[in-house]
């Protein structure tokens, strides 16, 4: 009877609310007795209207609300809050009315009238009341599969978790062992978890070793009022959800979200902000990152400051009370690599009220856990170390709170930079082999970097994770390798110029965390986008050369470095000797000035390692 009485279902209106979708429009109203699409607007203090939206359903459902309520003894006020709801059934025995196989006969015949109905276009056939519900139970025990909504089964999960440490250890042994509940964090190492994930909401009834590819843009619905888990891929798809659950998982983090790049996610963060808001950013940042703050945020009535991120008290003066929404950091930065404090810009940024999202592209989980950290938002350029093969671009986000989540895919959702398909599953399938290649190319870095430190070409060299060097000691505590990135001046362009050029077993291309070993002038490549001045007044310059380490023998990409150096230094021989150019880097340095910046930079690393070889002497 009720659901002969409402035009929605109650349980479609929750539904509708867990999976962030909207409800038909017509069948609710809000609580001011406007037709509204919303289901939250429905379930505080609104209604679900009466079939025919007129008397004669109303009063069919007041004397259903008789005969379910008073009569039974159920709630008869807050049915909600009393948790009381009531069913009254009634069972007509035939025989007492004639001849039960005449009755039988007689219902058949209304049944096969109504069947044989003439349709609506477009409409294949009439259903009676239980033949959907009978077919969808038989579709699923043929599968074996019942779908799941993933933001309820993200419930569902969290449920069993809290019911797993709440009942103690012997309520997560027996959870474990009936499959039911499993302890809130991963049972395994993370370079472990990228191969065999937690099992998600995305069940597979036929065991594919490789994640099914749903390369389809519409999902077909139950009903014309009713909804599956999914509908259409911008919304949600089944591979970008187990693509999302295994980031979630690997981050520590309640949702992740997976975008077309890496720009199209750090532009939904920044959407977070509201017209009249502020937002503080480090002066080292991504070029594609400080374009979208300086061209596109603005015109979007955000303000922005950029500061230097090492210095904190740089970092607490940018904050402007009540205005400052968010703090974006890189750490270490790009193309740079200083070190931030994490931990301590969090703690400024939310004493402001601001959030905070760390790029975390050159490390991923894998090396450093922004929101272990604190942060409330971690990005990751996925083209680099979870694609790996320079070969698809994406960019994922991670959020601890469920409220920042729910905004995070409202966005997703409404502006359309889910990623693809296709995409998704390339990105499960480097997933898979992404430890080994980030430890591998971490490891050249580091030996890169050791070699580079003691070159004469070498001016400056950044790598958080060079021993003696600004930041590596901070970079130490809140991460747990150096990374496979690397940059150094020359103090001459031309002279990086030829180091890129010469090169032979690295491609001179933009991007990192490809397998193969990268090499750019930043200024004149990722970071074109810059405009000069603004780089040379942030310090960034020209001759910087930056490195991505790929997953090649270390010997043979020093051997190939050492000879594009030194093909460089007899390059720049010349102008030493002759003119001593001012083409140098960006600041105006010849090359005369570069030989004294390079002995100087030698000297004070001579210097920190010296102060450093002492302090371990005076430890022992
Ligand atoms: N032409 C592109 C440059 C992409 S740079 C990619 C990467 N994040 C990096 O740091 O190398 C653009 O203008 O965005």
């Amino acid at each position: 009877m009720d659901m002969a009485t409402a035009a929605y279902a109650w349980f479609g209106v929750l539904e509708a609310k867990t999976a962030g979708r909207s409800i038909p429009l017509g069948v609710a109203q809000d609580a001011e007795g406007n037709i509204t699409e919303d289901p939250s607007k429905v379930l505080d203090g609104g209604a679900i209207r009466v079939f025919d939206g007129s008397h004669k359903g109303s009063n069919l459902a007041l004397m259903v609300e008789l005969l379910a309520g008073p009569l039974v003894g159920a709630a008869v006020a807050d049915k909600l809050e009393a948790k009381n709801w009531g069913n009254l059934v009634l069972a007509v025995d035939p025989e007492l009315l004639g001849d039960r196989d005449a009755i039988r006969a007689r219902t058949q015949a209304v049944l096969d009238r109504v069947k044989a109905a003439p349709t609506l276009p477009g409409v294949d056939e009439i259903l009676l009341p239980g033949e959907r519900g009978a077919r969808v139970a038989a579709q699923r025990l043929t599968s074996g599969m019942i779908p799941v909504e993933p933001n309820l089964y993200r419930g569902l999960k969290l449920a069993a978790s809290k019911a797993a440490s709440s009942n103690g250890a012997a309520a997560a042994a027996n959870g474990a062992a009936n499959g039911a509940a499993r302890p809130a964090a991963p049972r395994y190492k993370l370079s472990t978890l990228l191969l065999h994930p937690e099992p998600g909401s995305v069940t597979d009834p036929y065991g594919a070793s490789g994640p099914p590819l749903y390369q389809t843009a519409t999902f077909a619905q139950p009903g014309a009022t009713e909804f599956g888990p999914y509908d259409y891929t911008r919304s949600g798809n089944p591979t970008r959800t187990m693509l999302e659950e295994q980031w979630a998982a690997l981050e520590g983090a309640d949702r992740a979200f997976a975008f077309t790049s890496g720009m199209a996610a750090i532009a939904v963060v920044t959407r977070l902000v509201a017209a009249g808001g502020h937002i503080v950013a480090g002066d080292d940042i991504y070029g594609g990152t400080s374009r979208l703050l300086a061209n596109v945020v603005p015109a979007c009535g955000v303000d922005v400051t950029n500061v230097d991120m090492t210095d904190l008290s740089a970092v607490r003066s940018a904050m402007i009370p009540g205005r400052t929404k968010l703090v974006i950091v890189e750490s270490p930065t790009n193309p740079r690599m200083q070190v931030c404090d994490i931990r301590a810009i969090v703690s400024a940024a939310h004493a402001a009220g601001a959030l905070v999202v760390v790029d975390n592209s050159f490390m991923t989980p894998l090396f450093q856990r922004p929101l272990d950290l604190g942060a409330d938002i971690s990005m990751t350029s996925g083209t680099k170390y979870i694609g790996g093969h320079g070969d698809t671009t994406l960019g994922m986000l991670a959020t601890r709170d469920p409220e920042l989540g729910k905004r995070v895919y409202f966005l997703q959702n409404s502006e359309g930079a889910g990623l693809a398909p296709m995409d998704c599953w390339l990105a499960l399938r480097g997933l898979k082999t992404m430890a080994l290649r980030l430890e591998r190319a971490a490891a050249n870095a580091a030996k890169m970097a050791d070699w580079l430190a003691a070159h004469p070409l070498v001016t400056r060299i950044n790598y958080a994770g060079l021993q003696g060097t600004p930041g590596a000691e901070l970079h130490r505590a809140q991460a747990s390798s150096g990374g496979a990135v690397l940059s150094f001046t020359t103090g001459d362009v031309e002279v990086s110029k030829a180091i890129v050029e010469e090169t032979k077993l690295f491609k001179v291309t933009v991007s990192f965390g490809n397998v193969v070993s990268l090499i750019s002038l930043p200024c004149y490549m990722s970071h074109a986008s810059i405009p000069a001045e603004v780089r040379a007044a942030r310090g960034l310059p020209d001759d910087l050369v930056r490195i991505a380490c790929g997953i090649e023998d270390v010997d043979d990409l020093i051997s190939d470095l050492g000879q594009a150096m030194e093909k460089a230094a007899r390059l720049a021989k010349p102008a030493a000797a002759g003119t001593g150019n001012g083409s140098g880097n960006g600041g105006g340095n010849g090359v005369s000035d570069a030989a004294a910046e390079r002995e100087a930079a030698l000297l004070a690393r001579i210097a920190a390692l010296e102060a450093r070889l002492d302090a371990q002497g005076a430890g022992r």
